[in-house]
C-alpha cells in the first residue's frame, strides 16, 4: 500500500547527519516516503561546513510543484533554505499546490546556521523567512539561537522561553515549538509548544553527549510524518519528542568531530 508522503525543502549534508539526508532516515523510520525540494548543496563533514552550492531558486520551486502534482503529499517540512532569493520563490509554489496552514500541514524549521556556527541561511533573508513563511506555517520550530534572530529575545529561563513563544506567535504561525536544547544549563531539554492560547511543556531528558547533529532535523521531520498521518499538532509534537530522545539516545560517533542522531531505534525495536 502507498505509505503518505513527506516533502522536505531542505539542503543536503554530504556528511550524511543533518538536511535532506536526516530527513530522509526520519522518514524512512515514521513509515512515511520522503520527497526532496532541494535547496543547496553543502560541503559538510563531522567538524563543520566548508562550502555551499546554492540550487537557483526557480529550480527549487519547481521541484515543489513536480513533487506535489504528481505525487502529492500529506505533510511539508524546511529546513535550510539559504537566501531570500529561494524563500520568496517557494513561497507561491507553496500556495499554488495547497501547501500551508489551514491546508497541507507545514512544518517551518528556521534554519540559521550549523551546529559549528556556520550560517545556512543570509541575514538577508531574515525578513522573507518572517513576513512570507512564518504566517503559512502551521507550527515552527525554532532553536534559541534561531528564537534571537528572529525576535531579539534571547532567552536565558523557562519564563524568557514562554515570552519568546508568545514574540514568535505574534509573527502569524498557528502553532510554536521553542527547542530547549541550546538551554545549557538547564538539566532537562524542554521544549514548549504554544498555540496563541495554552503552553504545552514538553519535557525531555539532557543527554551528555556532543553527538546531536541532525537533532532539529529529525524532530521536524518527526512531527511532520505524524501530521502526515493524520495527527494533531500536539499530537504529533508529542511524537517526535519521544522519537528524539531515543534518536539522541541512539546517536553515534562519526568522523573527529560530532556524531549524527539515529532514528533507526525504531526499526531496530
Ligand atoms: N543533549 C540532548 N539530549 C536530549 N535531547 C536533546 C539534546 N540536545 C537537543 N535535544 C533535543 O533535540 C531537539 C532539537 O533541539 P535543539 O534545541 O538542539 O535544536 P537544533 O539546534 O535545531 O538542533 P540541531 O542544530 O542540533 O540540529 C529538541 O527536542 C531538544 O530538546
Ligand atoms: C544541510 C544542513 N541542514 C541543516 C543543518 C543543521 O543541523 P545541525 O545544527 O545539527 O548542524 C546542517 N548542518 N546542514
Amino acid at each position: 500500500m502507498t505509505p503518505p508522503r513527506v516533502l522536505t525543502i531542505a539542503g543536503s549534508d554530504s556528511g550524511g547527519g543533518a538536511g535532506i539526508q536526516a530527513d530522509l532516515r526520519t522518514m524512512f523510520a515514521c513509515g512515511v516516503h520522503g520527497c526532496v525540494a532541494l535547496t543547496a548543496a553543502t560541503v559538510q563533514n563531522s567538524l563543520g561546513v566548508t562550502g555551499v552550492h546554492e540550487i537557483p531558486a526557480d529550480v527549487v520551486a519547481a521541484q515543489i510543484v513536480s513533487v506535489v502534482s504528481d505525487i502529492g503529499v500529506q505533510a511539508a517540512k524546511t529546513g535550510m533554505l539559504a537566501s531570500a532569493a529561494i524563500i520568496e520563490a517557494i513561497t507561491p509554489a507553496l500556495d499554488s499546490v495547497g501547501i500551508g496552514r489551514g491546508r497541507v500541514p507545514f512544518v517551518v524549521d528556521p534554519v540559521s546556521a550549523s551546529m559549528h556556527g556556520d550560517q545556512l541561511l543570509a541575514d538577508s533573508a531574515l525578513d522573507a523567512l518572517k513576513g512570507l513563511l512564518f504566517p503559512r506555517a502551521t507550527l515552527v520550530t525554532p532553536n534559541l539561537d534561531e528564537v534571537r534572530l528572529i525576535t531579539g529575545i534571547a532567552v536565558k529561563d523557562r519564563a524568557g522561553q514562554r515570552d519568546a513563544a508568545v514574540a514568535l506567535h505574534e509573527l502569524g504561525p498557528e502553532w510554536v515549538l521553542v527547542k530547549g536544547g541550546h538551554m545549557w544549563d538547564d538539566p532537562e531539554c524542554l521544549d514548549l509548544l504554544y498555540d496563541g492560547r495554552d503552553f504545552v511543556e514538553l519535557p525531555g531528558p539532557r543527554y551528555d553527549t556532543t553527538h546531536t547533529h541532525g537533532s532539529g532535523d529529525t524532530l521536524a521531520s518527526s512531527i511532520s510524518s505524524a501530521l502526515a498521518r493524520g495527527a494533531s499538532v500536539p499530537e504529533a509534537v508529542r511524537f517526535g519528542k519521544d522519537f528524539i530522545v531515543r534518536s539522541v539516545a541512539a546517536a553515534y560517533p562519526l568522523g573527529s568531530g560530532d556524531g549524527p542522531v539515529s532514528p533507526f531505534w525504531r526499526l531496530e525495536r
